[in-house]
């Protein structure tokens, strides 16, 4: 069966395409600056361990244009992987904020959607752009049968205790109020992969996504007890442009003592905080660029993020009690050395040695950098969301 995965985000589309079960990508593309001229799709066809890259610069208006120039190339005489859109029989959507409603993966229907769109204020970043997506992936995969998977889902287990914020019990019960949690499509693929790899089904990891979005999660026995973010994407972690975890006092002090409204302070805590407002880049890329020229504004943010992280694992090692294993994942974790030396650093008190050498080695798939006599691992993980959702919507529908 061939299930086709969509990670559609504000101005970009990611896709993959799986022969399932066999978890075989077929093709997998980005496509990039949607909305603004010179727009790039990036799209790859793998046959048999090598792959075939295509690259198109076009001005892409809307999502609506990008995945019909997805389509074209799915089924292009040359290049094409499938004769007919028909042959897609599953459509899978990542689905970023799916509130209490939705713990598992879920197959869209008009119901879904409307709830998926009442949820777009708690995810204001995500939740349109996916819904976006669907609506497109619709009018083109007519013949597919339309799923979500939410980023919410894998935290559901977690405790109340960890879950609610201390304000009046209505706020919950009426409104919803309460921390969810994100990228645990990422958050259960890593982890898992760990125990796997630990061979410890009770394994106690703490797994580090690492992107535009940066979040932690708690994971004991297979299941999500805690997570760094909050009621919507926005707290716990600095991030490319969100500030993570701030006294809420700065946003009343922003309001009434410096004349902003609340809709700019959302948008300066949500696109124009985090490493972007302490260095003006949110790449870290660029960042590491600025380091290299001696930029003081990149090490304080450096030294910040790193510092943030260093505190969650403190706390959530004191919720799971114990630690088997510490994950980094996602563009920043997988690929950026200083980010993991930092983040691990002092912490010998809590058993955890690195390894510079193995750090600093660019190894495909599960890498371990923890010293041989570090009472913790800790792991290089690659995350494939894109699999995931694939594997889910697979058991869905078996
Ligand atoms: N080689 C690299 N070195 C350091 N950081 C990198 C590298 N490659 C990617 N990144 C970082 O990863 C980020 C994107 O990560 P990704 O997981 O793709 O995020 P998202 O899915 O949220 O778009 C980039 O913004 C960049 O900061
Ligand atoms: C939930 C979230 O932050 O997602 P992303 O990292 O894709 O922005
Ligand atoms: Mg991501």
């Amino acid at each position: 069966m061939k299930i086709f995965v969509i990670n559609s985000g504000s101005s970009s589309i990611k896709y993959q395409l799986f022969e399932m079960p066999a978890a075989k990508t077929i093709c997998s593309g980005l496509v990039e600056r949607i909305g603004l001229s010179d727009s790039i799709i990036t799209h790859k066809v793998f046959t048999d361990g090598t792959d075939e890259v295509t690259i198109k610069n076009l001005d892409i208006l809307d999502h609506a244009i990008g995945l019909q120039e997805v389509n074209a190339l799915l089924t292009d005489p040359k290049i094409g992987v499938i004769h007919d859109t028909d042959e897609i029989e599953v459509v899978g959507h990542r689905v970023v904020h799916g509130g209490e409603q939705f713990a598992v993966t879920t197959i869209i229907s008009p119901a879904v959607k409307e709830q998926i769109k009442k949820l777009f204020p708690l995810a204001p970043l995500h939740n349109p752009a996916n819904y976006l997506g669907i609506d497109v992936a619709e009018k083109i995969f007519k013949k597919a049968k339309q799923v979500a998977v939410f980023d919410t889902a894998f935290h559901q287990t977690m405790p109340e205790v960890a879950f609610r914020y201390a304000i009046p019990n209505e706020f919950y019960y009426t409104h919803g109020i309460r921390a969810y949690g994100f990228h645990g499509t990422s958050h259960k693929y890593v982890s898992e992969q760990a125990a796997t790899y630990l061979n410890k089904k009770d394994a106690k990891v703490i797994t580090i996504h690492l992107g535009n979005g940066c979040s932690m999660a708690a994971v004991d026995s297979g299941k999500c007890v805690d997570n760094s973010m909050g009621l919507g994407p926005m707290n716990g972690l600095i991030m490319g442009t969100r500030c993570g975890d701030i006294d809420q006092s700065v946003i009343f002090h922003l309001v009434n003592q410096l004349g902003y409204d609340l809709d700019q302070v959302n948008t300066i805590l949500n696109k124009k905080s985090g490493m972007v407002g302490l260095t003006g880049h949110s790449d870290m890329r660029d960042i590491t660029a600025e380091l290299q020229k001696g930029s003081k504004d990149a090490q304080l943010a450096y030294d910040m993020y790193t510092y943030r992280i260093r505190k969650y694992i403190g706390t959530f090692t004191a919720v799971l009690n114990g630690l088997d294993a510490i994950v980094f994942t996602a563009g920043v974790g997988e690929n950026d050395a200083l980010t993991r030396k930092l983040s691990i650093s002092n912490l010998e008190y809590l058993g955890i040695q690195l390894d510079e050498e193995k750090n600093l080695k660019r190894e495909k798939g599960i890498r371990e950098i923890n010293a041989v006599d570090s009472k913790v691992k800790v792991l290089v993980i690659p995350t494939n969301e894109e699999l995931e959702i694939a594997q889910q919507c697979h058991k869905l529908l078996h």
